[in-house]
């Protein structure tokens, strides 16, 4: 059984702190933004052809671009799943998240098809089994993932997340607005989990001192947002930065923003996602302060800005 049309969404992630720390068991914190979106519609089709349209490719699955092997396996596995590999279709994707700037598009694109093919062919789908499936597409993109991007793109709530385990519902409780600001360069986030590792190996004492500690800012992040501690989270991001930075995944260009941020009023500024590229977030404590420095962040060079209160029940 098949319907003439399935359709599946997710969103944007902002990782506020513990991205690459939580490739080793450290917990992170991530946030949804269900603002920033991105659909996938199946369209059965008469012939055999199964094709592809976004703003990356037009064609044919088979002949999917290299940069999106992950989401051709995804697709594989689930036209497998549901004996469908003779079937005719086109898969439309139509995403408002920038690729490669540490949103999370990848988990975001493959947790719409996962839930778009579950609609299509009629089948309901619980959390675990999607989060498995998008995991065969992030594998193949990302590497050892942690399954935080795709554990938060699919979520409406903020996430506690510790690789392996399903990942909490956090409660928060902060009166503060984030400016998000896109570097204009695109992030490198397979290099960057590529790099980490090696410093594991080749200087392990520093690379995992590092990495407990930005384990246990997470841990004292989670009450700072629960007891609306603005001005502690703001000294435990800019520590979290200093952590990215000795292991080596922030760049000149998400350094430049961060001291832009900080030199006009930000409490605490930091990258977010897998670095070496992509975005940075800072936290302002009024409305009015966000939107100027997201001006200043564009005068400075920033591509693209967002703002994002968070003091709507802890949805962004
Ligand atoms: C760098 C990383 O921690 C976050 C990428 O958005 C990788 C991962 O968690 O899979």
């Amino acid at each position: 059984m098949v319907k003439q049309q399935g359709i599946g969404t997710s969103h944007a992630k902002i990782i506020l702190m513990g991205e690459h720390s939580v490739v080793y068991g450290q917990p992170a914190i991530a946030l949804p933004l269900p603002s920033v979106k991105l659909t996938a519609t199946i369209e059965q089709r008469q012939t055999h052809e199964q094709l592809i349209a976004s703003r990356y490719y037009n064609g044919p699955l088979s002949q999917l671009p290299a940069a999106m092997r992950g989401i051709q396996k995804l697709i594989e596995a689930l036209c497998q799943r549901f004996a469908g590999e003779q079937d005719g279709w086109r898969l439309t994707i139509a995403s408002e998240l920038p690729a490669e700037r540490g949103m999370g598009s990848s988990a975001a694109t493959a947790i719409a098809i996962v839930r778009a093919f579950f609609d299509y062919y009629e089948k309901s789908l619980d959390r675990p089994t999607l989060l498995k499936l998008a995991d065969i597409e992030e594998e193949v993109t990302h590497r050892s993932p942690s399954g935080l991007d795709a554990a938060t793109s699919s979520s409406a709530q903020p996430l506690y997340y510790v690789k392996g385990q399903a990942g909490q519902a956090l409660e928060m409780n902060l009166t503060a607005t984030m400016v998000i600001a896109d570097t204009g360069v695109k992030g490198a986030t397979k290099e960057a989990i590529t790099d980490v590792q090696a410093l594991i190996q080749s200087d392990p004492a520093t690379a995992n001192r590092h990495i407990e500690h930005l384990g246990s800012l997470v841990r004292d992040v989670r009450g700072f947002l629960q007891n609306n501690e603005v001005g502690k989270l703001g000294v435990a991001l800019d520590a979290a930065q200093d952590d990215l930075a000795a292991l080596g995944v922030s760049n000149d260009q998400l350094d430049h923003l961060i001291a832009v941020a900080r030199a006009n009023g930000a409490r605490g500024a930091k990258l977010t996602g897998g670095g070496r590229g992509g975005c940075m977030f800072a936290i302002m404590e009024t409305a009015l302060g966000a939107r100027r420095l997201a001006s200043i962040l564009k005068e400075h060079g920033a591509a693209q800005t967002w703002i994002q209160p968070l003091d709507q029940g802890g949805t962004i």
